[in-house]
């Protein structure tokens, strides 16, 4: 197969979604931990308290991955855990958990990556104004000085942030996510302090000469015209550049795209660079990217307001639309299989995405860090049988293989999610794992059909799927 002698076949979760303990041993809270407390913010008030109690049950967990072979595992480090308080006295009850867990995957022969952002800030950190602040960059700074001076000898692949559109876009375009704030403006601002947050993370690990690599994360969502009219071209290319190269180019080539950064400054005064900020995002490159790829959207002109729509019903069907008022608009493509939470199905688009990063910012390194079917997955005489998700998975890797074979420089897939978890606003409806767990049964974990679909895909190295 095309797949490199020293590719990792992985798969990967978040510190929120899995682990519960949300007040456990000295953690501190974060702000999903409040958000999702507020009634009516998730689907059913669904939260984080217990999860999936990986906090608890970890060794047993990590057991589950080495049965399967995964050789490699993505987890995030919640940062309130560490430092409850978002900087200062350090937890080391925390340190002791994420210690303890990498020392078992290495026991296993699985390589850790660890991502030190996946959307759970330290709340007392959003007291004093969250990602809008720049002290939170700096704090962030010293969360990643802590996480690599205490796991730098034995984790070597490190993501800085998860998903900043999703974090920013859902947490001040839409509101739906924490802080609920509306407002592009503040958006930017916001966002910018991320990068900053990140090139000061990048300059840490070089200072401290870590034997490692750093990247960050990234949706992969290639967009699509609905039909070849100028206007629709032309939006489809905007969502490129707000989707793409706003969150990659100031990570992977140091600065911001530049019509797009004239038209922010022109319409609100933002970002609002500090004095050594430009140097600051050119000289703390990643080492790779991060891409999390699901789907693809199509794209209209939009001439009226539209507004995620998410009703938080975590019901199947209940992604809302996506759009920005006379720019563009997401809609349904009407030759598209879609999933049960409306989520084009598109292999192509792993392909076409991968190689549209390659001719954009040169053959970066490349980790699939996130790419899966999340479902109700069918129970039958008690196994879960979930063939949509092999499926899925199947047509997902035949892609990876094809932008391989057109001299992508892949390093990794990892498949979301390892376990059945927590999906921010739908609950535990939808779900993602290998892994089921029976929240009828104290969490009891259950191989599902694609487990050992999956742990013959790692022992064949990707030939057989
Ligand atoms: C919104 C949603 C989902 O639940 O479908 O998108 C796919 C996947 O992205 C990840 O970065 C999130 O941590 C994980 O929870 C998932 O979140």
């Amino acid at each position: 197969s095309a797949f490199p002698k020293h590719f990792l076949w992985g798969a990967a979760t978040a510190a929120y979604q899995v682990e519960g303990a949300h007040d456990a041993d000295g953690k501190g809270p974060s702000i999903w931990d409040r958000f999702s407390h507020i009634p009516g913010t998730t689907y059913q008030n669904t939260n984080g308290d217990v999860a999936v109690d990986h906090y608890h049950r970890f060794r047993e967990d990590v057991a589950l991955m080495a049965e399967m072979g995964l050789q490699s595992y993505r987890f995030s480090i919640s940062w309130p855990r560490l430092l409850p308080t978002g900087r200062g006295e350090i937890n080391e009850a925390g340190v002791k958990f994420y210690s303890d867990l990498i020392d078992a995957l290495l026991a296993h022969n699985i390589v850790p990556m660890i991502t030190l952002y996946h959307w759970d800030l330290p709340q007392a950190l959003q007291d004093e104004g969250g990602w809008e602040a720049r002290s939170t960059a700096e704090a962030f700074a010293e969360y990643a000085r802590l996480c690599y001076d205490r796991f730098g000898s034995r984790v070597k692949l490190w993501d800085t942030f998860n998903e900043t559109i999703v974090f920013i876009g859902h947490g001040y375009i839409t509101g739906s996510h924490p802080p609920s704030v509306k407002d592009p403006a503040r958006a930017i601002q916001a966002c910018h302090h991320v990068f900053i947050a990140h090139a000061l993370a990048v300059k840490a690990f070089r200072e401290m000469v870590i034997d490692g690599e750093i990247g960050f994360v990234n949706v992969l969502q290639p967009h699509t015209p609905l039909t070849d009219k100028q206007a629709d071209r032309d939006a489809s290319a905007l969502a490129d550049a707000i989707h793409t190269h706003w969150l990659y180019d100031p990570v992977l080539l140091g600065t911001y795209p530049a019509a797009l950064l004239a038209q922010t400054q022109t319409l609100w005064g933002v970002p609002r660079f500090a004095p050594g900020d430009d140097a600051l995002l050119r000289e703390n490159r990643c080492d790779f990217i991060g891409l999390n790829y699901y789907r693809r959207e199509t794209v209209v002109a939009n001439e009226e307001e539209t507004r995620q729509q998410s009703n938080n019903s975590g019901e199947p069907g209940s992604g809302g639309e996506f759009g920005f008022k006379g720019l563009f608009k997401f809609v349904r493509n009407p030759d598209g299989v879609y999933t049960d939470w409306d989520w084009e199905i598109w292999p192509q688009g792993l392909t076409d995405g991968i190689m549209m990063i390659k001719e954009r910012y040169g053959n970066i390194p490349v980790y699939i860090t996130e790419n899966g079917l999340g479902a109700k997955d069918p129970i039958i005489n008690g196994e879960i049988v979930d063939d949509p998700r092999i499926e899925y998975l199947r047509m997902h890797i035949i892609a990876l293989e094809k932008a391989i074979d057109l001299g992508a420089d892949v390093r990794g897939y990892y498949p979301w999610s390892f376990i059945d978890l927590l999906s921010w606003l739908n609950g535990y409806k939808k779900q993602y794992g290998f892994v089921y767990v029976d929240h009828n049964q104290d969490l009891v974990r259950k191989r599902k059909k694609s487990f050992f679909w999956y742990q013959n895909v790692i022992a064949s190295h990707g030939e057989e799927r």
